[in-house]
C-alpha cells in the first residue's frame, strides 16, 4: 500500500478581485511506505495547499488524497501521522514537555515512560534546558524545533512537513536533517516541502517538482545526476590537464560533463595521480529548478520511467 496517493488534485481560490487563482491543478503522485519524498517549488507554487489537503486542513475541489488507502479528509487517516506546519502555532502557555505529552496523548500513543520518552525527544532537539519553560517568548527555531519533536516523539507512521527547516539556523539544520535522515534510515516515511534545494537533494529519495499548481516533475536525485547536462568538478593533484585550472598547493580544478567522469578518474588513477575531490557543479536540482520557472526546458523536464 502507497502511504499517500494522489489523484488528480485540485484546487483553486480567488484572489482580491475574484480572479481565480489554481492552486494546484490536476496533480498526481504516490509516495510509497519508506519512501522520502520532497516536494519542491517557488513560494506560491501549491506546496502548502496540497500538504493542507493531506492533513485535512483544506478541502480539495477535485480529486483525491488518500493516506494509507482513506482520504484524507477522514480523521481515522490522520491517525498516527506526525504533521508540522509552515508556522506552527503552539499553545503560548504550554512548555515543550507539555506539548510533546500533549501529542502522544492525542494521537493514543503509549509508551513505557511517557516523561522519560518525551526528554528523550526534546534532548535530541536541543531543548531540554527549556523542557520546562513556556513557548511564549521562543525564538522561531526553537518552536519549530518543538513542534518537530512533538511530531516525531508519536512515533509516526508518516511524518508530513511543510518547509521543515525554515527558520533553522545552519546548525540547526544540520541537526534536523540528521534526525530526520536517521528516521527515514529506520524505515519511516517522509514527505517534505522545501524551496532549499540543497536539503532536498541530502534528504529526498524523490521529490516532485511543483510550478504554479501542476506537477512539472517527479524524479531520483541521481536521475538528474545522470542527465547529459550534469557538469561535474574535480579536483585532483598532478599534471595541468586541458582545460584544467590551478589551484593552491599544485591542485587542479577541472569542469567536465558527466559522461565523462569516469574515463577522467580512470586517466588520473593511470597516470598515479590523486583525486582530492568530485562533486556536481552546482545543484543540478536547482539548474531543473530555474529552468521550469523559466519555462525554457520542456524537453528537460520529464518523469521518471
Ligand atoms: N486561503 C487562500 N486564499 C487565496 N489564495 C490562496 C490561499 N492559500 C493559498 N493561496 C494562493 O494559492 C497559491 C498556492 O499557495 P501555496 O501556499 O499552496 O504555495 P506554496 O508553494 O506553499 O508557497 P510558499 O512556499 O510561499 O508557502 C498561491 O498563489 C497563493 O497565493
Amino acid at each position: 500500500m502507497h502511504a499517500i496517493t494522489i489523484c488528480k488534485l485540485s484546487k483553486s481560490y480567488r484572489d482580491q478581485r475574484f480572479r481565480k487563482i489554481n492552486a494546484l491543478d490536476q496533480v498526481s503522485l504516490e509516495v510509497h511506505e519508506g519512501e522520502a519524498f520532497g516536494f519542491v517549488g517557488p513560494n506560491g507554487a501549491g506546496k502548502s495547499t496540497a500538504i493542507k489537503i493531506l492533513t485535512g486542513v483544506v478541502r480539495p475541489d477535485g480529486g483525491s488524497a488518500q493516506l494509507f488507502g482513506l482520504e484524507s479528509s477522514n480523521p481515522e487517516a490522520r491517525k498516527g501521522i506526525g504533521y508540522v506546519p509552515e508556522n506552527p502555532y503552539l499553545y503560548d502557555y504550554l512548555t515543550p514537555l507539555e506539548i510533546v505529552q500533549l501529542s502522544l496523548k492525542m494521537h493514543h500513543v503509549k509508551v513505557d515512560k511517557p516523561y522519560k520518552h518525551s526528554m528523550g525527544w526534546l534532548e535530541r532537539f536541543g531543548l531540554d534546558a527549556v523542557a520546562n519553560k513556556v513557548v511564549r517568548k521562543f525564538s522561531k527555531g526553537m518552536t519549530q524545533r518543538t513542534a518537530l519533536a512533538s511530531a516525531m516523539a508519536i512515533n509516526p507512521r508518516l511524518l508530513i512537513l511543510d518547509e521543515p527547516l525554515s527558520g533553522l539556523d545552519p546548525i540547526g539544520r544540520r541537526e534536523v536533517v540528521d534526525l530526520l535522515a536517521e528516521y527515514s534510515r529506520n524505515g519511516g516515511t517522509l514527505f517534505f516541502s522545501s524551496h532549499v534545494l540543497y536539503d532536498v537533494e541530502r534528504l529526498a529519495d524523490r521529490f516532485g517538482l511543483i510550478f504554479k499548481g501542476t506537477l512539472r516533475a517527479t524524479q531520483k536525485p541521481s536521475q538528474l545526476m545522470a542527465h547529459d547536462n550534469a557538469v561535474m568538478v574535480v579536483e585532483y593533484r598532478g599534471e595541468q590537464r586541458d582545460g584544467a585550472r590551478p589551484l593552491p598547493d599544485g591542485v587542479w580544478r577541472i569542469e567536465l560533463p558527466a559522461n565523462q567522469l569516469w574515463s577522467f578518474l580512470d586517466s588520473i588513477r593511470r597516470d598515479t595521480e590523486h583525486v582530492i575531490s568530485f562533486k556536481p557543479a552546482g545543484s543540478q536540482l536547482e539548474r531543473l529548478f530555474y529552468e521550469t520557472a523559466e519555462g525554457s526546458a520542456s524537453g528537460y523536464v520529464g518523469s521518471e520511467a
